[in-house]
């Protein structure tokens, strides 16, 4: 893998063991079922310099799939960027349903909004432009919060997972559901120190330390699924 084409249209989101297998999973699952908004801004996306850290369209497909499992109505969404996985998810939640979106930097979400807009589920979203961490909490200091989302997607700095965890496990109702982007760090995370490429030394440090930490977690039951950069899925058990 060329990690150098960070960014480029050529840059493979998949971790599987040839690109070909990548493409055969995302031409014979993904796309045929990908709704038309999410080609849109995908396709939109895709011209963005940082094109590459939008949620990957196979771990998309599987998040919404949760989501409908659950049957989640309130969310939590950490690290918005162009908006893949937040339209995803206002797409997949039902009408009444509503996504406290966050993310420091609003120029990028401004280029999804059209879509979003014209997929008519603007109103289904709370976008926050802020630090996530000041977010949540405010959201804590309303004790009605506690205890009442169903469902969080973090997709946002690393080195903060840790302290996102635990605002979002008092935030989770008991079976609610919090999703991680990126917790295999492009590979990296099996990677000798020696062979990890220089820009993802730091990256793959932060997943390898927050993955351990998150594994000793006895509150959550936890699932690390493979898809794009790897996410993984922890569910609060009590
Ligand atoms: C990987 S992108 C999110 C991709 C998005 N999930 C998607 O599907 O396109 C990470 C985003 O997190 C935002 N971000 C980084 N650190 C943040 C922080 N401390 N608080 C809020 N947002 C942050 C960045 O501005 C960036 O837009
Ligand atoms: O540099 C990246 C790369 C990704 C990435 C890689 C592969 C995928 O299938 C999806 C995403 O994601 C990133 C990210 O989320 C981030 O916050 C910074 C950098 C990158």
């Amino acid at each position: 893998m060329d990690y150098e084409k960070k960014g480029s249209s050529s840059f493979s989101k998949g971790l599987l063991q040839s690109e070909e297998l990548y493409q055969y999973v995302l031409e014979t699952c993904v796309y045929p079922r990908e709704p038309g908004p999410l080609k849109e801004l995908r396709d939109i996306t895709a011209t963005h310099p940082r094109a590459v850290m939008a949620t990957a369209p196979d771990a998309g497909q599987h998040i919404a799939m949760l989501l409908k499992l659950i049957n989640a109505k309130r969310t939590i969404e950490v690290g918005v960027f162009t908006g893949y996985s937040l339209l995803l998810t206002a797409l997949t939640i039902p009408e009444d349903g509503k996504i406290i979106a966050v993310d420091m930097n609003r120029e990028a979400y401004e280029i999804g909004l059209p879509v979003i807009r014209r997929a008519g589920v603007e109103n289904k979203i709370n976008f926050i432009e802020s630090e996530a961490l000041p977010v949540l909490d405010n959201l804590l200091a309303n004790p009605g919060n506690e205890n009442s989302f169903d469902f969080a997607f973090v997709d946002a700095d690393k080195i903060n997972y840790s302290k996102y965890h635990e605002r979002l496990m008092k935030l989770l109702k008991v079976g609610g559901i919090i999703v991680y982007d990126n917790t295999l760090w492009r590979g990296s995370v099996a990677m000798s120190e020696e062979c990890t490429p220089e820009v993802m030394k730091e990256g793959r440090e932060r997943t390898l330390e927050f993955n351990k930490w998150l594994a000793a977690d006895r509150r959550v039951e936890i699932s690390l699924a493979p898809l794009g950069d790897g996410i993984t899925i922890y569910r609060r058990m009590h």
